[in-house]
């Protein structure tokens, strides 16, 4: 159900505040046609409150016509921005841009960070923000698990449901979500509260099952019966199983692309405020799903681009795909254990 004015206002100084920006500085709130008019509202006035220098860009949606899902995180590639130099000048010369449209995987967004932008995507909707507005302490289980999943030369993901999957690890940086940016150059989402890295080029082995609950974006469904994913050299090979297995294989293959099948993020987590039901609760297109990718205690994984590590890999389709009830190892040591996030540290596999 919706919030107030003031409470979203509330929570755009608490972000604004934990990103460090400071008077004089240069804001641009980025918008399409897809921006929530309160979210645009708030920002601005909090930004300005802060005494920003604010700006808006807004620009009209693209992919629309390829994409077959209304989905913000589904399809990547061209943005509003590919071949845009005015608009890439403007942001590139602000301190912070509001994402409120949604660059992410694009080789512009790279190009704004490079100069020491800094960038905060927020496209769910207003009482989703509110929730879970970020803290100082969501940074702090991050940059924690963060410093683990560093270290590590290898993530071992089993469940019960028969996932057994093993991914070399330390040729990509540790992506960290926990939904302020409080360092030049640096992007986040919020809502998060999650880490991630990507696997070696082509060291993925094993196998995903996915089980009953388990997550699709953006489908925004809930398997209903397992579906077991091949894994080989860093690419799905096949994905056998019911309706759930045939959907999202037509999907991706609508893609004609063989680079769609590789694995890319993979992570866990840490969001007490997120919620795994959430997804039940909402219409599809109502939010993006990041109750889903950021529940404490989700393995979540993804397949498409890793330009979004420094990868070659641009590939249009992204899929996510946050699991409940698995166990996750960082070179033999649990951080999630069936599905509960332990204390970092806490437990021999
Ligand atoms: O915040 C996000 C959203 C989607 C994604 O794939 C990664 N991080």
């Amino acid at each position: 159900m919706p919030v107030s004015d003031h409470q979203l206002y509330d929570a755009w100084l608490q972000v604004l505040s934990l990103s460090e920006l400071q008077a004089g500085q240069t804001v641009t709130i980025l918008t399409s046609s897809n921006t929530h008019p309160q979210t645009l509202a708030m920002a601005s006035l909090a930004a300005q409150a802060k005494g920003a220098i604010v700006n808006r860009l807004d620009l009209p949606p693209v992919n629309g016509e390829k994409s077959l899902t209304r989905d913000l995180l589904s399809y990547f590639g061209t943005t509003p921005l590919t071949g845009n130099k005015a608009a890439l000048a403007m942001l590139k010369a602000s301190d912070l841009v509001l994402d409120l449209m949604v660059l992410l995987f694009s080789k512009e967004q790279h190009e704004i960070l490079a100069g020491g932008t800094k960038i905060l995507l927020a496209v769910e909707p207003p009482e989703v923000l509110v929730r879970m507005v970020p803290t100082t302490e969501d940074r702090v289980r991050v940059l924690k698990a963060s410093a683990r999943l560093r270290a590590a030369k290898e993530m071992h993901v089993t469940s019960k449901a028969g996932t057994d999957v093993r991914f070399a690890l330390g040729d990509f940086p540790i992506l960290e979500e926990y939904g302020f940016v409080d360092k030049p150059g640096r992007w986040d989402h919020w809502p998060s509260g999650f880490l991630a890295t990507w696997s070696n080029e082509g060291t993925a082995q094993g196998k995903i099952v996915l089980d009953r609950g388990d997550i699709l974006l953006p489908q925004k469904s809930y398997v209903t019966e397992p579906v077991t994913l091949s894994v080989e050299n860093g690419y799905v090979t096949k994905i056998e199983g019911a309706l759930d297995a045939e959907l999202l294989s037509e999907y991706m293959a609508s893609f004609n692309d063989p680079e769609s099948y590789a694995i890319s993020h993979i992570g866990w987590g840490l969001q007490e405020r997120a919620h795994w039901s959430v997804l039940s609760l909402y219409d599809r297109e109502a939010t993006t799903g990041m109750d889903g990718r950021a529940f404490a205690g989700n393995f979540l994984w993804s397949m498409g681009p890793n330009n979004e590590a420094g990868g070659k890999r641009e590939c249009a389709c992204h899929i996510d795909i946050p699991m409940r009830n698995c166990s996750v190892a960082l070179d033999g040591e649990l951080m999630v254990q069936d599905g509960k996030v332990l204390p970092v540290g806490g437990g021999k596999a």
